[in-house]
């Protein structure tokens, strides 16, 4: 769960430039703000500045309207230093790769600190109330169990960050909860399988089409139960339409500049407090269910806790509605979706791959003996060797986050200074794609290689028979390939997410038969090339595809 501080960002400020010479001289004025700050900087052992045509603006310019260009050309830069800054108005910002300034970055150290986007969503795309965003503004004793040093007079109640952390760590990142999910996550998917498409017809699907509908129905059962979808049946819409203004939000323009974003958030938000008080009216937190890792109130154990957490700490309705649409439904279903996409894309269009795929699918299936009901076991699934190269390959291309972090004292990046106060980003996108780290010879690291992430491993057997095994390993590349964050921040959903995509395209590829009809535009007519990354998305989130891929496919069981 991230958002975008991307090319669509901004996008509406600029777009509302011409009409508002408000923002005009605003800009005007941050410039010359910029520049002085700047010039009055003193010099130290700094990292190389990232060149622009038009000092202190350019740079700014660019990364606020065009993240993939911005990132392209940063990318060159950092083949040379792994640490280069530039100015984001009067904020100094430094862009970092290279798997040793991950290390420093994701360590826990009172010098880096992980909580500066998260409020910043928290502000502007969850609408959350200016008294609760100071409660946690406010509250400087960390995330871990223990209180920071020198906070410890803060009573258990009043450590937000720590409150949530423990939310997160305990009833989503756990192996039970997050195996709980699954298996619920499989139930809800199949079902729908089976409800929507007979067994032996052939139908006409669009994937990303298909995937944003049926899988998010599946995965938003699994998290918060059925009410969610019964309460509101224009959520879906209402998510997607979320999906595309994000990042417009994430600026915090005022809403005479940015209306319609507004609008979406704001619907989406009153659906989630309508699910919050429907809720609330009649559940039994001292019964049985209160504790079931699901019950059809408030679906998982994981937003029963939250609820009932963020009711205890007394939330502004408004909070809580945006806490369910970012750390429930947009932030989970926002990031899975594009990469579920992406890997039946890429299966379908290379029927070798899909054949072998498929093979590796079916050694993880069990059967109810009393039943006969075939399910698969997710935990046998996320551990095959090809197929976990493909979703590890899908991440690396298709996930462009810039992972953001503040320093709130000095620290040393790279081997240069770096002072306190400075933002600190490491765009996935330029350490995934570092050909250094990634290439292969015939696979550079700009294409898509399913066994990229596959080591072959001879056995002899007693005949000295030899036998190759393919072993999944990123031996050498892990702290390079970061999509899920890193450190006390990490993504605590990543374990289910795993599961969730994974299982998704298994169930798909091993249940039916697909063949490729055409490309698509979004809207559904035909396309004349296949699908790219949708840059409107670089730098914030897990990114869709810009075209569809049409199939045919038909249930065999
Ligand atoms: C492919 C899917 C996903 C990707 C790429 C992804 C990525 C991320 C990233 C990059 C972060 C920020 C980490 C950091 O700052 O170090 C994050 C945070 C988070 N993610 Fe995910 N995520 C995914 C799926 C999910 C799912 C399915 C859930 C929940 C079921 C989830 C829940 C969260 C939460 C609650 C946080 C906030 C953690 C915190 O600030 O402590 N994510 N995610």
């Amino acid at each position: 769960m991230e958002t975008n501080m991307s090319s669509r960002a901004a996008r509406a400020f600029f777009e509302a430039v011409p009409q508002n010479p408000t923002v005009l001289i605003t800009a005007g004025l941050l410039a010359i703000v910029t520049a002085a700050v700047y010039l009055l900087s003193p010099g130290s052992n700094r990292a190389p500045a990232l060149g622009e045509t038009i000092p202190y603006f350019s740079n700014a310019y660019q990364y606020m309207t065009d993240m993939r260009s911005f990132l392209a050309r940063a990318g060159k830069y950092l083949r040379s230093s792994s640490v280069v800054r530039f100015r984001l108005g009067p904020k100094k910002v430094y862009l970092v790769t290279k798997a040793s300034n991950m290390q420093v970055l994701f360590r826990t150290t009172a010098n880096v600190d992980t909580n500066i986007f998260f409020l910043m969503i928290q502000e502007n795309l969850w609408a959350s109330s200016k008294r609760d965003l100071d409660r946690f503004r406010n509250d400087p004793s960390g995330r871990l169990k223990n209180p920071a040093p020198g906070t410890e007079h803060i009573p258990a109640e009043k450590r937000y960050w720590a409150g949530l952390h423990h939310i997160f760590h305990e009833y989503l990142a756990r192996t039970h909860e997050s195996n709980a999910l699954a298996a619920n996550f499989q139930r809800q998917f199949a079902a729908r399988l089976e409800e929507r498409f007979p067994a032996g017809e052939w139908a006409a699907v669009r994937i990303l089409e298909f995937v944003r509908a049926d899988m998010t129905m599946a995965a938003t059962t699994t998290l918060a139960g059925p009410r969610m979808l019964g309460l509101n049946p224009n959520l879906l819409r209402e998510l997607w339409d979320f999906d595309e203004i994000a990042a417009s939000l994430v600026w915090g323009l005022p809403k005479w500049i940015n209306r319609e974003a507004w609008k979406k958030r704001d619907r989406f938000n009153a659906s989630c407090v309508r699910y919050l008080e429907d809720g609330w009216k009649d559940f039994d937190w001292d019964g049985p269910a209160a504790s079931a890792s699901w019950e059809p109130v408030w679906g998982s154990r994981y937003v029963r806790e939250l609820v009932r957490w963020m009711r205890q700490c007394g939330f502004d309705k408004e909070t809580m509605g945006g806490a369910m649409m970012i750390l429930v439904i947009f932030g989970t279903n926002g990031n899975t979706i594009p990469i579920v996409a992406w890997c039946l894309i890429e299966l379908v269009k290379d029927k070798d791959l899909l054949a072998r795929v498929r093979a590796e699918i079916e050694t993880t299936y069990v059967t109810d003996s009393a039943t006969g009901t075939r399910t698969i076991d997710p935990q046998a699934l996320v551990a095959l060797p090809l197929f976990q190269s493909v979703f590890v390959e899908i991440l690396r291309l298709h996930v462009s986050m810039n992972v953001t972090r503040e320093a709130v004292g000095p620290i040393t990046l790279g081997g240069y200074e770096i002072e306190k106060g400075a933002v600190l980003q490491a765009p996935t996108e330029i350490s995934h794609f570092d050909e250094g780290v990634w290439g292969a010879p015939g696979h550079p690291a700009a294409e898509f290689w399913a066994e990229r992430h596959l080591q072959y491993v001879d056995a002899v057997d007693e005949k000295g028979q030899v036998t190759r095994t393919p072993q999944f390993s990123m031996t050498g590349r892990s702290n390079d390939f970061f999509p899920f964050g890193g450190g006390v921040s990490i993504c605590p959903g990543r374990f289910f997410a795993k599961q969730e995509i994974m299982l998704t395209a298994a169930m798909l590829v091993s249940r039916f038969d697909i063949e490729f009809v055409e490309w698509t535009t979004l809207d559904g007519s035909p396309s004349d090339r296949p699908a790219q990354n949708d840059v409107r998305w670089s730098g914030g989130a897990s990114v869709p595809p810009d075209r569809d891929m049409k199939v045919r496919w038909r249930r065999r069981w």
